[in-house]
């Protein structure tokens, strides 16, 4: 094993990420790299070490950014080197975190699948490593493949991305197949970081995560200056100071040492309560003779996406309450507040990052704390204009203001990128188009592929677009998008009734134009979901006072227990307590239960 701590002069430091297109084999790549340099031995190793988090492993993505610190001793000058490998999320929910982990290194390597070629994810990961400046290196992996295609993927990457391919490495990270190669591009085309040690300190965060015995765990490159065990330091954002009681490096495990300099990269465990206090892309400091300016670069996570969460029973709320905060320790993205509906009682609205963020969110408050939960379908941020007062921004359809005390409501958009092979193009034209996009541009790439551009409202594409992208091009196709800003549109609020109660947690906001079939789709959506009972049960969509859509649930004609014509008492028990158990993710609006399900149905009317 090679995995202790050396110290090594700047110019033998190389500080790089991995990018990469979901499952093209970041992951597996990593590993192989720590196994290769001895950081892990492939005994120690499990499955995949830098996903370490277990949801991320059953989803097999990488939600927390990781960072490895390997020794490597080159062959060709036989000198220690240290190559430190940090991770980055590969979910467009989290750009801004991979764009400061990338901000942490100085090259990449470029990971295309040599069965697939350029998808969307590699693109939008180029065009951040491209803004922090870093040298890339193409590694065509999965050569072992039988339909690998090397040739014409170092094509694509040279057309599509821009990126010369002389310096790429055909590899398989599976069949530990051009590993020795990578190592030796790393410490060829990387550049070793610029080490300005004689400055005061500047530290760039770009993880963080909360361990219930030691606090916050910090991860930072040393951008300039030096950081020692013991320092009084100052976040330079949140302008809250500690002392360093532990700094060290992350090689198997995580070793204490005593001083990081320029170049470095390392954690710090300071007595941090919670990740808010050490957010990603803050600048640490020296408190005593720090730096006057923070490093540039530095954004407030924004939720672009927001829900009603609601206990099942309404006993759970402190116990909703208190695992909020928990997850909170650890996720400075997430944002919420006490949310009162009046059909669901009460419960939080959420912030969330993006879809992958909320599922995040919800199956850690199910699996981890316990909980029972109605989610409401997300909502994107208005921006609404009122007849009187300021514009303002609204992220609940339920308070959105009638339509006399309004001017106008603006709904966020994005740019939408799609890669996808030619025959598709057209059911792809099609989909955006029914979801309002309007068209930017198309390009023809190598091989019969296609780029397609199209500005769309954010809150059409949050709507199981992506599922949609995937049905239509049997998983062929792949897309990235990027907020641009807002839009001005004739939206309008549609309100469900279910018999004769107002379910608030039902409401959304949609464009007039598809207001009707939207409303249409909604309640029959509603009747199939929405269980009968011993009475009829009208179901409604409004807008306004105007009933655009109705159905009805005819009443139930016999117990069911009857069947059992009263004779099996155990067969009884049994459908009464399988009717309970059904009834557990229900929520009582009114006289009706409301199953989970139906706060998600708009998410599956649009099979546009
Ligand atoms: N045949 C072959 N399969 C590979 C190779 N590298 C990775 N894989 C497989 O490809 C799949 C995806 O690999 P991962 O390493 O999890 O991909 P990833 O890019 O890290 O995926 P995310 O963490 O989801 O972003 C896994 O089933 C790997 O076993 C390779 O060189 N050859």
């Amino acid at each position: 094993m090679n995995n202790g701590y050396i110290s090594v002069p700047p110019e033998r430091i190389r500080n790089i990420s991995i990018i990469a297109h979901i499952d093209h084999g970041k992951s597996t790549l990593a590993d192989r790299l720590l196994e290769v340099t001895g950081t892990v031995s492939s005994r120690d190793m499990k499955d995949q070490f830098m996903d370490s988090n277990d949801i991320e492993r059953d989803r097999g993505i990488t939600i927390k950014l990781n960072a490895a610190r390997m020794n490597y001793i080159n062959p060709v000058d036989g000198l220690n080197y240290v190559i430190h490998l940090i991770d980055t999320p590969g979910h467009v929910d989290f750009t801004f975190e991979v764009s400061r982990s990338l901000e942490a290194c100085e090259g990449a390597l470029l990971v295309v699948d040599a069965s697939q070629g350029v998808e969307a994810q590699t693109l939008a990961n180029v065009y951040l490593a491209l803004d922090a400046n870093l040298e890339m290196i193409p590694v065509l992996n999965k050569i072992d493949l039988p339909g690998a295609e090397p040739d014409r993927v170092v094509r694509e990457i040279e057309e599509v991305v821009g990126l010369d391919c002389t310096n790429a490495v055909m590899a398989s990270a599976k069949a530990g197949i051009g590993i020795d190669e990578i190592l030796q591009g790393v410490i060829n085309y990387i550049p070793p970081p610029r080490a300005n040690s004689h400055l005061p300190l500047r530290a760039l965060i770009f993880d963080s995560y909360y361990d219930p015995y030691r606090g916050v765990v910090v991860y930072f490159r040393v951008v300039d200056g030096e950081i020692h065990k013991g320092d009084k330091i100052k976040f330079m954002v949140t302008k809250k100071e500690f002392y360093a009681e532990e700094i060290g490096v992350m090689t198997t495990e995580q070793q204490p040492v005593h001083v990081l300099r320029s170049g470095e990269i390392g954690y710090i465990i300071a007595g941090i309560k919670t990740v808010d206090d050490a957010r990603v892309g803050d600048t640490i400091t020296t408190s005593a003779k720090g730096a006057d300016e923070a490093l540039p670069g530095y954004q407030e996570a924004k939720p672009m996406l927001f829900a009603g969460l609601f206990p099942v029973e309404s006993d759970q709320y402190n116990h909703l309450k208190d695992s909020l905060e928990k997850l909170k320790l650890n996720d400075a993205a997430l944002q919420f507040e006490v949310e009162n509906s009046a059909a669901m009682g009460f419960g939080f609205r959420c912030g969330f990052l993006g879809l992958l963020h909320m599922d995040v969110v919800q199956e850690r408050l199910e699996r981890e704390y316990d909980l029972d939960i109605i989610t409401t379908a997300p909502s994107v941020v208005y921006s609404v204009m009122p007849t009187k007062g300021e514009e303002f921004f609204l992220d609940n359809p339920a308070d959105l203001p009638e339509a006399t005390k309004r001017e106008f409501i603006s709904e966020p958009y994005c740019k939408l990128e799609i890669i996808t092979p030619e025959e598709y193009v057209g059911t792809l034209m099609e989909l955006a188009q029914g979801r309002r996009g309007e068209y930017v541009d198309m390009k023809y790439l190598v091989q019969g592929r296609t780029t397609l551009v199209y500005d769309l409202p954010l809150a059409e594409l949050v709507n199981d677009f992506f599922d949609h992208l995937k049905s239509r091009t049997k998983g062929y196709a792949s897309m990235e998008y990027s907020f641009i800003g807002y839009r001005k549109n004739d939206l309008v609020r549609l309100d469900v009734a279910i018999n004769g109660e107002p379910v608030d947690a039902l409401s959304s906001i949609v464009h007039q134009e598809k207001s009707y079939a939207v409303g249409k789709a909604l309640v029959k959506k509603l009747k199939e979901i929405v269980p009968r009972a011993q009475f009829k049960i009208p179901i409604q969509a409004k807008i306004g006072a105007k009933v655009v859509a109705s159905q009805q649930i005819s009443a139930l004609k016999k117990d069911v227990t009857a069947k059992c014509y009263g004779g099996d008492i155990s067969r009884k028990k049994k459908l009464i307590q399988k009717q309970a158990a059904g009834k557990k993710r229900m929520k009582a609006v009114g006289k009706v239960n409301v199953p989970q399900e139906a706060f998600k149905a708009m998410l599956s009317i649009n099979d546009s």
